[in-house]
């Protein structure tokens, strides 16, 4: 048996002719929160569900435990509990009654049924809920009771497409709180668009662009690619775009306005104290001095080697 949870080799898969994802390569070897991190379209689901065995792939092969999941699905799925991104929830079921039919279709031990539903509805917190049908809860709740079939039958990897997704700030915030609850006894792989979702949660990012991944590595390298590179700032008596560019630590100048200006710089402490004490004693008037966090679309370019187009930077 491997000692890796989850090994994806040169996965290709492609709808009619057009490519969805290629040649994805990785591996999961320990715990924690790993987060597929990509704009819409960018082939998220498409890797998800392959690592789940819900879609079969063009080419490459995925290992769960060292089992082939194209060859032995039934085998590979007891290791796998997976969220896709519409929950699988039937409506006209009670949670109790559906958290059941989960851990039958599980192929879980028909005595250990009662126990693990019981088990799961107080881990997601659903028990007073249990004999309400699944149509007559919120969202939130609806997504909690998506989570207990996901986990009902305790997998290696828990899998969750997109979990956030349609839930308002507090039922977000509450389900971020159970999947770092879970990710304490379990690896989990998420995927999601926003960028505040993988600082939040994850331990390790994969982005995902245009089906090909453009960075791999720990939240602490991925916060490095996105630190503040530029700052706008706006002179109501500007000097010379050369003097600006002559300011100690900017590297290149951007006139934005006649008096509005983006500076570039590699240490931002250096060129904010130089803006501000140069303002003061020159009698520039600074109005307005604003970091600019790179966007998800800029740090998609910039990892993809294409050029950095910074207007419009947002934090999305
Ligand atoms: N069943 C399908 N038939 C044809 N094309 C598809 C199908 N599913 C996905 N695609 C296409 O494959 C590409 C990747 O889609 P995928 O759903 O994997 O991306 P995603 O990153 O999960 O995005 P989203 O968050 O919007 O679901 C997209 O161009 C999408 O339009």
């Amino acid at each position: 048996m491997n000692s890796s949870i989850v090994k994806v080799q040169h996965l290709s898969h492609r709808y009619a002719i057009q490519w969805a994802i290629k040649d994805i390569n990785f591996e999961l070897s320990r715990g924690g929160v790993y987060g597929l991190l990509g704009a819409n379209g960018a082939g998220k689901s498409t890797i998800m569900n392959i690592l789940c065995g819900v879609l079969r792939a063009s080419h490459g092969d995925v290992f769960i435990r060292g089992v082939n999941i194209r060859k032995q699905p039934l085998e590979a799925k007891r290791f796998i509990g997976f969220l896709p991104q519409h929950p699988p929830v039937l409506g006209d079921l009670t949670v109790e009654e559906y958290l059941r039919h989960s851990a039958h279709i599980r192929l879980m031990p028909a005595d250990s049924v009662k126990d693990a539903t019981n088990e799961v509805m107080e881990k997601v917190a659903v028990t007073h809920f249990r004999k309400r049908l699944i149509k007559n809860l919120s969202g939130g709740f609806q997504q909690r009771v998506g989570i207990a079939q996901a986990i009902i039958h305790k997998p290696d990897l828990v899998v969750f497409d997109e979990p956030t997704n349609g839930l308002d700030p507090n039922q977000i915030l509450e389900v971020r709180k159970l999947i770092k609850e879970i990710a304490e006894e379990r690896t989990v792989l998420l995927s999601t668009h926003i960028l505040q979702e993988v600082q939040a949660l994850c331990d390790h990012v994969w982005m995902v662009n245009e089906g090909r991944f453009v960075f791999a590595g720990s939240m602490q390298e991925f916060d490095n690619q996105i630190q503040p590179s530029s700052i706008i700032i706006s002179l109501m008596n500007p000097p010379s775009l050369q003097r600006i560019a002559s300011l100690e630590g900017v590297v290149k100048v951007e006139q934005l306005a006649p008096q509005r200006f983006r500076l570039l710089f590699n240490d931002p402490t250096r060129v904010m104290d130089a803006v501000v004490s140069q303002s003061n004693t020159q009698g520039w008037r600074l109005t307005e001095l604003q970091m600019e966090k790179n966007s998800l679309e800029n740090i998609f370019a910039s990892l993809s080697g294409k050029t950095i187009e910074q207007e419009g930077a947002t934090n999305s």
